[in-house]
């Protein structure tokens, strides 16, 4: 989970940064993500604002961002395997959760479960489809509150 949040530190989303792990059953990381815009699609020349003055769902980051547990899965190498493990800072979204079922993923590790009024259905749906496909899901229940990184010479 702190890779996943180490990982989320990376996304230029000025108003929710989302990492993820991929891991192996024997806890090797196979991919990490955050989310952002996809390859070659410049954050100068697409939109990070949640809504538009005018109201065109265009000039809001919607359509165009890549959610981090998606970039976690498509940046694996591995062929996908029984077992695996996707760590992620927060629960997926239903569009998210269907390519955690097709990729094969085991379970589910999330940090914290967005609780917004409108975006209410995609996260039922989203818990809906995982428990059908049986796939784990739990809350992380952290061992420690923070992990400081010193750079300084082992
Ligand atoms: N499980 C999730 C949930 C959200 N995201 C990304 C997608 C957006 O960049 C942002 C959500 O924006 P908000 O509506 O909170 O302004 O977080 C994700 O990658 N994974
Ligand atoms: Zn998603």
């Amino acid at each position: 989970m702190a890779i996943a949040f180490l990982s989320a530190e990376r996304s230029k989303d000025p108003n929710r940064q989302v990492g993820a792990c991929l891991v192996s059953q024997e806890g090797i990381i196979l991919g990490i993500g955050y989310n952002g815009f996809p390859r070659g699609c410049s954050d100068d020349k697409l939109p990070w604002a949640k809504k538009s003055a005018s109201g065109d769902p265009l000039e809001t980051k919607f359509p165009y961002v890549v959610h981090a547990e998606v970039n976690a899965i498509l940046n694996t190498n591995h062929a996908s395997a029984a077992g695996q493990k996707l760590y992620v800072t927060m629960f997926p979204c239903n569009e998210c959760a269907k390519i955690i079922i097709q990729s094969g993923v085991s379970e589910v590790i999330y940090f914290v479960e967005k609780k917004i009024d409108n975006s209410a259905h995609v996260y039922v749906a989203s818990h809906k489809l995982l428990s059908m496909a049986g796939v784990k899901v739990r809350k992380h229940q952290p061992q420690m509150a923070q992990i400081p990184i010193k750079f300084q010479e082992p």
